[in-house]
Protein backbone atom coordinates (compact mmCIF):
# COMPACT_ATOMS: atom_id res chain seq x y z
CA UNK A 1 0.00 0.00 0.00
CA UNK A 2 0.86 3.51 -0.73
CA UNK A 3 2.09 5.12 -3.52
CA UNK A 4 4.89 7.77 -4.88
CA UNK A 5 3.81 11.66 -5.67
CA UNK A 6 6.11 13.03 -8.01
CA UNK A 7 5.75 16.85 -8.28
CA UNK A 8 7.47 18.20 -11.09
CA UNK A 9 7.66 22.67 -11.71
CA UNK A 10 4.38 23.05 -10.50
CA UNK A 11 3.32 26.55 -10.35
CA UNK A 12 0.22 28.24 -9.43
CA UNK A 13 -0.88 31.58 -9.11
CA UNK A 14 -4.21 33.43 -8.69
CA UNK A 15 -5.06 36.41 -10.83
CA UNK A 16 -1.40 38.40 -11.13
CA UNK A 17 -0.85 36.58 -7.60
CA UNK A 18 1.62 34.06 -7.74
CA UNK A 19 1.32 31.53 -4.89
CA UNK A 20 4.32 29.36 -5.58
CA UNK A 21 6.61 28.54 -8.63
CA UNK A 22 8.80 25.52 -9.77
CA UNK A 23 8.04 23.41 -6.79
CA UNK A 24 9.72 19.95 -7.49
CA UNK A 25 9.35 16.94 -5.09
CA UNK A 26 8.80 13.45 -4.51
CA UNK A 27 6.62 12.16 -1.61
CA UNK A 28 8.01 8.61 -1.51
CA UNK A 29 5.65 5.80 -1.09
CA UNK A 30 4.46 5.09 1.86
CA UNK A 31 6.47 7.79 4.10
CA UNK A 32 5.32 10.46 6.03
CA UNK A 33 5.78 13.95 4.91
CA UNK A 34 5.36 17.14 6.49
CA UNK A 35 5.08 20.63 5.04
CA UNK A 36 6.04 23.49 6.50
CA UNK A 37 5.95 27.43 6.20
CA UNK A 38 4.90 30.72 7.02
CA UNK A 39 1.38 31.54 6.89
CA UNK A 40 0.18 32.51 3.14
CA UNK A 41 2.83 30.57 1.79
CA UNK A 42 0.31 28.21 -0.27
CA UNK A 43 0.48 24.68 1.75
CA UNK A 44 -3.26 24.36 2.15
CA UNK A 45 -3.56 25.62 -2.13
CA UNK A 46 -0.99 23.10 -2.47
CA UNK A 47 -2.60 19.88 -1.49
CA UNK A 48 -5.89 21.47 -3.14
CA UNK A 49 -3.33 20.71 -6.36
CA UNK A 50 -2.33 17.32 -4.98
CA UNK A 51 -6.25 16.10 -4.95
CA UNK A 52 -7.10 17.78 -8.20
CA UNK A 53 -9.51 20.74 -6.86
CA UNK A 54 -7.36 23.37 -7.71
CA UNK A 55 -5.27 23.50 -11.11
CA UNK A 56 -1.64 24.39 -11.04
CA UNK A 57 -0.91 27.23 -14.05
CA UNK A 58 2.25 24.79 -14.68
CA UNK A 59 3.96 21.45 -14.11
CA UNK A 60 2.61 17.59 -13.22
CA UNK A 61 1.98 15.62 -10.61
CA UNK A 62 2.56 12.31 -11.10
CA UNK A 63 0.29 9.34 -9.47
CA UNK A 64 0.34 5.93 -10.87
CA UNK A 65 1.54 7.01 -14.23
CA UNK A 66 -1.46 9.49 -14.36
CA UNK A 67 -0.73 13.35 -14.13
CA UNK A 68 -3.37 14.85 -11.85
CA UNK A 69 -2.38 18.40 -13.16
CA UNK A 70 -3.49 17.37 -17.08
CA UNK A 71 -5.60 14.53 -17.16
CA UNK A 72 -9.41 13.89 -18.01
CA UNK A 73 -12.45 15.09 -15.16
CA UNK A 74 -13.04 11.29 -14.98
CA UNK A 75 -9.44 10.47 -14.68
CA UNK A 76 -9.51 12.55 -12.26
CA UNK A 77 -12.44 11.00 -10.18
CA UNK A 78 -10.51 7.62 -10.30
CA UNK A 79 -7.54 9.23 -8.44
CA UNK A 80 -8.96 10.96 -6.27
CA UNK A 81 -10.17 7.39 -4.76
CA UNK A 82 -6.43 6.96 -3.93
CA UNK A 83 -7.07 10.17 -1.26
CA UNK A 84 -7.48 10.43 2.55
CA UNK A 85 -8.19 14.18 2.81
CA UNK A 86 -8.38 15.99 6.40
CA UNK A 87 -9.34 19.53 5.89
CA UNK A 88 -7.90 22.54 8.41
CA UNK A 89 -11.61 21.99 10.59
CA UNK A 90 -12.66 18.61 9.82
CA UNK A 91 -15.16 19.85 7.75
CA UNK A 92 -17.58 17.32 9.19
CA UNK A 93 -21.50 17.93 8.32
CA UNK A 94 -22.51 19.57 11.37
CA UNK A 95 -26.31 17.76 10.92
CA UNK A 96 -24.70 14.33 10.86
CA UNK A 97 -24.30 12.20 14.01
CA UNK A 98 -19.80 11.04 14.01
CA UNK A 99 -21.62 7.54 12.33
CA UNK A 100 -23.05 8.61 9.82
CA UNK A 101 -20.34 11.37 9.15
CA UNK A 102 -17.74 8.79 8.76
CA UNK A 103 -19.82 6.34 6.37
CA UNK A 104 -20.42 8.99 4.06
CA UNK A 105 -17.67 8.52 1.66
CA UNK A 106 -18.51 4.64 1.88
CA UNK A 107 -22.31 5.23 0.93
CA UNK A 108 -21.87 8.04 -1.65
CA UNK A 109 -18.52 6.16 -3.28
CA UNK A 110 -19.53 2.59 -3.07
CA UNK A 111 -22.18 0.17 -2.88
CA UNK A 112 -21.81 -1.45 -0.10
CA UNK A 113 -24.23 -3.06 2.04
CA UNK A 114 -25.33 -1.37 5.04
CA UNK A 115 -23.49 -4.57 7.67
CA UNK A 116 -20.49 -3.58 5.63
CA UNK A 117 -20.55 -0.10 6.10
CA UNK A 118 -21.25 -0.74 9.82
CA UNK A 119 -18.43 -3.00 9.73
CA UNK A 120 -15.90 -0.30 8.29
CA UNK A 121 -16.99 2.84 10.21
CA UNK A 122 -16.73 0.89 13.33
CA UNK A 123 -13.55 -0.38 12.91
CA UNK A 124 -11.98 3.22 11.19
CA UNK A 125 -13.81 5.09 14.59
CA UNK A 126 -12.21 2.04 17.24
CA UNK A 127 -8.67 3.20 14.96
CA UNK A 128 -8.87 6.63 16.08
CA UNK A 129 -10.39 5.74 20.05
CA UNK A 130 -13.79 7.22 19.35
CA UNK A 131 -15.49 3.95 20.54
CA UNK A 132 -19.18 5.60 22.31
CA UNK A 133 -19.31 8.64 20.52
CA UNK A 134 -20.85 7.82 17.32
CA UNK A 135 -23.94 9.44 17.54
CA UNK A 136 -22.45 12.59 18.67
CA UNK A 137 -23.21 15.39 16.63
CA UNK A 138 -19.60 17.74 15.80
CA UNK A 139 -20.99 20.25 17.99
CA UNK A 140 -21.64 18.01 20.86
CA UNK A 141 -17.68 17.24 21.13
CA UNK A 142 -14.52 18.64 21.53
CA UNK A 143 -12.19 19.79 18.84
CA UNK A 144 -9.58 17.21 19.37
CA UNK A 145 -12.53 14.67 18.83
CA UNK A 146 -13.74 16.61 15.50
CA UNK A 147 -9.94 16.09 14.15
CA UNK A 148 -10.16 12.28 14.98
CA UNK A 149 -13.32 11.88 13.37
CA UNK A 150 -12.34 13.61 10.55
CA UNK A 151 -9.36 11.42 10.26
CA UNK A 152 -11.81 8.29 10.71
CA UNK A 153 -13.48 9.13 7.43
CA UNK A 154 -10.27 9.91 5.52
CA UNK A 155 -9.65 6.80 6.23
CA UNK A 156 -12.87 5.28 5.08
CA UNK A 157 -11.88 4.38 1.70
CA UNK A 158 -8.54 2.87 2.72
CA UNK A 159 -6.60 5.64 0.89
CA UNK A 160 -3.33 4.85 -0.45
CA UNK A 161 -2.30 8.74 0.20
CA UNK A 162 -3.15 10.76 3.36
CA UNK A 163 -3.33 14.71 3.08
CA UNK A 164 -3.78 16.41 6.61
CA UNK A 165 -4.11 19.90 6.97
CA UNK A 166 -3.15 20.72 9.98
CA UNK A 167 -4.32 18.00 11.83
CA UNK A 168 -2.80 19.31 15.17
CA UNK A 169 -4.47 22.92 14.90
CA UNK A 170 -6.00 24.43 18.21
CA UNK A 171 -5.05 21.24 19.85
CA UNK A 172 -3.50 21.17 23.28
CA UNK A 173 -0.13 19.54 23.94
CA UNK A 174 -0.96 16.28 25.26
CA UNK A 175 -3.63 15.77 22.32
CA UNK A 176 -1.07 16.70 19.77
CA UNK A 177 1.10 14.19 20.92
CA UNK A 178 -1.69 11.15 21.00
CA UNK A 179 -2.49 12.97 17.58
CA UNK A 180 1.32 12.37 16.15
CA UNK A 181 1.53 8.98 18.00
CA UNK A 182 -2.25 8.20 16.38
CA UNK A 183 -0.26 9.08 12.81
CA UNK A 184 2.54 6.94 13.11
CA UNK A 185 0.64 4.25 13.90
CA UNK A 186 -1.57 4.88 10.89
CA UNK A 187 1.42 4.66 9.11
CA UNK A 188 2.75 1.50 10.14
CA UNK A 189 -1.05 -0.12 9.74
CA UNK A 190 -1.71 1.01 6.56
CA UNK A 191 1.07 1.73 4.59
CA UNK A 192 -0.12 4.83 2.92
CA UNK A 193 2.18 7.77 2.04
CA UNK A 194 1.55 11.00 4.06
CA UNK A 195 1.54 14.42 3.84
CA UNK A 196 1.33 16.76 6.76
CA UNK A 197 1.25 20.07 6.85
CA UNK A 198 1.66 21.93 10.41
CA UNK A 199 2.67 24.73 12.60
CA UNK A 200 3.90 22.42 15.54
CA UNK A 201 7.66 22.51 15.45
CA UNK A 202 7.85 19.41 17.85
CA UNK A 203 5.85 17.29 14.97
CA UNK A 204 8.17 18.38 12.23
CA UNK A 205 11.40 17.00 14.03
CA UNK A 206 9.85 14.08 15.32
CA UNK A 207 7.22 12.59 13.22
CA UNK A 208 8.26 12.68 9.60
CA UNK A 209 10.57 10.97 7.43
CA UNK A 210 10.93 14.17 4.88
CA UNK A 211 10.29 17.84 5.30
CA UNK A 212 9.65 20.61 3.36
CA UNK A 213 9.72 24.21 3.75
CA UNK A 214 7.68 26.66 1.48
CA UNK A 215 8.78 30.22 1.69
CA UNK A 216 8.85 33.39 -0.85
CA UNK A 217 7.12 32.07 -3.42
CA UNK A 218 9.08 28.66 -3.65
CA UNK A 219 9.57 25.35 -2.27
CA UNK A 220 13.12 26.38 -0.07
CA UNK A 221 14.08 22.96 0.61
CA UNK A 222 12.69 19.41 1.10
CA UNK A 223 14.49 16.11 1.85
CA UNK A 224 15.09 13.58 4.98
CA UNK A 225 14.27 14.78 7.95
CA UNK A 226 17.98 15.05 9.07
CA UNK A 227 19.17 17.03 6.08
CA UNK A 228 16.21 19.74 7.62
CA UNK A 229 17.00 19.51 10.71
CA UNK A 230 21.06 19.65 10.59
CA UNK A 231 20.65 22.56 7.89
CA UNK A 232 22.25 26.02 7.87
CA UNK A 233 20.30 28.02 5.72
CA UNK A 234 19.07 30.84 7.78
CA UNK A 235 15.54 30.44 6.70
CA UNK A 236 15.42 27.12 8.00
CA UNK A 237 16.87 27.68 10.96
CA UNK A 238 15.07 30.48 11.81
CA UNK A 239 11.91 28.20 10.98
CA UNK A 240 12.62 25.60 13.16
CA UNK A 241 14.28 27.71 15.91
CA UNK A 242 11.17 29.73 15.73
CA UNK A 243 13.46 33.02 15.54
CA UNK A 244 11.97 36.55 14.70
CA UNK A 245 16.07 36.98 13.47
CA UNK A 246 16.30 35.77 9.71
CA UNK A 247 15.10 36.61 6.49
CA UNK A 248 11.18 35.71 7.46
CA UNK A 249 9.32 38.70 9.08
CA UNK A 250 5.64 39.22 10.43
CA UNK A 251 3.90 40.19 7.24
CA UNK A 252 6.62 38.58 4.57
CA UNK A 253 9.99 38.33 3.65
CA UNK A 254 12.49 40.98 4.96
CA UNK A 255 13.84 43.36 2.86
CA UNK A 256 17.74 43.51 2.38
CA UNK A 257 18.09 46.93 5.18
CA UNK A 258 16.28 44.69 7.68
CA UNK A 259 18.64 42.18 7.12
CA UNK A 260 21.56 44.34 6.84
CA UNK A 261 20.80 46.04 9.93
CA UNK A 262 20.32 42.79 11.58
CA UNK A 263 23.71 41.69 10.30
CA UNK A 264 24.94 45.37 11.79
CA UNK A 265 23.53 44.89 14.90
CA UNK A 266 25.52 41.43 15.10
CA UNK A 267 22.33 39.24 15.62
CA UNK A 268 23.00 35.62 15.30
CA UNK A 269 20.61 33.17 15.39
CA UNK A 270 21.10 30.42 18.61
CA UNK A 271 22.80 27.08 17.42
CA UNK A 272 21.01 24.30 16.31
CA UNK A 273 19.27 21.93 18.54
CA UNK A 274 19.83 18.46 19.12
CA UNK A 275 17.87 16.12 16.39
CA UNK A 276 15.55 13.92 18.60
CA UNK A 277 14.53 10.31 17.90
CA UNK A 278 11.92 10.13 15.19
CA UNK A 279 8.84 8.72 16.87
CA UNK A 280 8.63 4.98 16.64
CA UNK A 281 4.82 3.10 16.21
CA UNK A 282 3.13 2.47 19.94
CA UNK A 283 4.03 -1.39 19.15
CA UNK A 284 7.86 -0.70 19.72
CA UNK A 285 8.73 -1.73 16.56
CA UNK A 286 10.49 0.16 14.40
CA UNK A 287 8.66 1.90 11.39
CA UNK A 288 8.61 -0.11 7.94
CA UNK A 289 10.46 3.14 6.39
CA UNK A 290 12.89 4.09 9.37
CA UNK A 291 16.43 4.55 8.76
CA UNK A 292 18.89 4.34 11.33
CA UNK A 293 19.24 7.90 13.52
CA UNK A 294 22.42 9.83 12.42
CA UNK A 295 22.85 7.56 8.55
CA UNK A 296 21.71 11.03 6.59
CA UNK A 297 24.01 13.29 8.31
CA UNK A 298 27.17 10.29 8.26
CA UNK A 299 26.66 9.76 4.52
CA UNK A 300 26.76 13.61 4.22
CA UNK A 301 29.61 13.76 6.42
CA UNK A 302 27.38 16.30 8.20
CA UNK A 303 28.20 16.91 11.86
CA UNK A 304 24.40 16.91 13.88
CA UNK A 305 24.00 19.12 16.05
CA UNK A 306 25.38 17.63 19.82
CA UNK A 307 23.60 15.61 21.74
CA UNK A 308 21.56 14.42 18.64
CA UNK A 309 19.84 10.42 18.58
CA UNK A 310 19.48 10.65 22.47
CA UNK A 311 16.32 8.84 23.86
CA UNK A 312 15.74 11.68 26.05
CA UNK A 313 15.25 14.05 23.69
CA UNK A 314 12.20 12.31 22.34
CA UNK A 315 10.49 11.91 25.54
CA UNK A 316 8.39 15.11 25.64
CA UNK A 317 6.64 13.86 22.07
CA UNK A 318 6.78 10.59 23.16
CA UNK A 319 5.39 10.58 26.40
N1 LIG B 1 -9.46 29.86 -4.24
C1 LIG B 1 -8.64 30.89 -4.04
N2 LIG B 1 -8.75 32.01 -4.78
C2 LIG B 1 -7.89 33.05 -4.60
N3 LIG B 1 -6.88 33.07 -3.72
C3 LIG B 1 -6.71 31.96 -2.96
C4 LIG B 1 -7.58 30.83 -3.07
N4 LIG B 1 -7.15 29.89 -2.19
C5 LIG B 1 -6.09 30.41 -1.55
N5 LIG B 1 -5.83 31.66 -2.02
C6 LIG B 1 -4.72 32.52 -1.56
O1 LIG B 1 -3.53 31.75 -1.62
C7 LIG B 1 -2.64 32.14 -0.58
C8 LIG B 1 -2.14 30.93 0.15
O2 LIG B 1 -3.20 30.38 0.91
P1 LIG B 1 -3.07 29.03 1.73
O3 LIG B 1 -4.34 28.87 2.50
O4 LIG B 1 -2.68 27.91 0.83
O5 LIG B 1 -1.85 29.36 2.70
P2 LIG B 1 -1.25 28.47 3.88
O6 LIG B 1 0.21 28.41 3.69
O7 LIG B 1 -1.99 27.15 3.95
O8 LIG B 1 -1.61 29.39 5.13
P3 LIG B 1 -1.84 29.05 6.72
O9 LIG B 1 -0.55 28.48 7.23
O10 LIG B 1 -2.14 30.39 7.30
O11 LIG B 1 -3.00 28.07 6.77
C9 LIG B 1 -3.41 33.14 0.29
O12 LIG B 1 -2.99 34.45 -0.07
C10 LIG B 1 -4.86 32.91 -0.11
O13 LIG B 1 -5.61 34.09 0.03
Amino acid sequence: MGVEVRVEGLTKSFGGQLIWRDVTLTLPEGEINVMLGPSGTGKSVFLKCLVGLLKPDKGHIYIEGNDVATCSERKLYEIRKLFGVLFQDGALFGSMNLYDNVAFPLREHTKKSESEVRRIVMEKIDMVGLQGAETKLPGEISGGMRKRAGLARALVLDPEIMLLDEPDSGLDPVRTAFLNQLIVDLSQDTGATFLIVTHDINTARTVPDNIGLLYHRHLAMFGPREMLLSSEQPVVRQFLNAQRFGPIGMAEEKDADELAAEAAAGVELPPLPPIPLQLTPSDGYARDTQRPPGEWCATYGIAPPPGSFQPTVTAGAMS
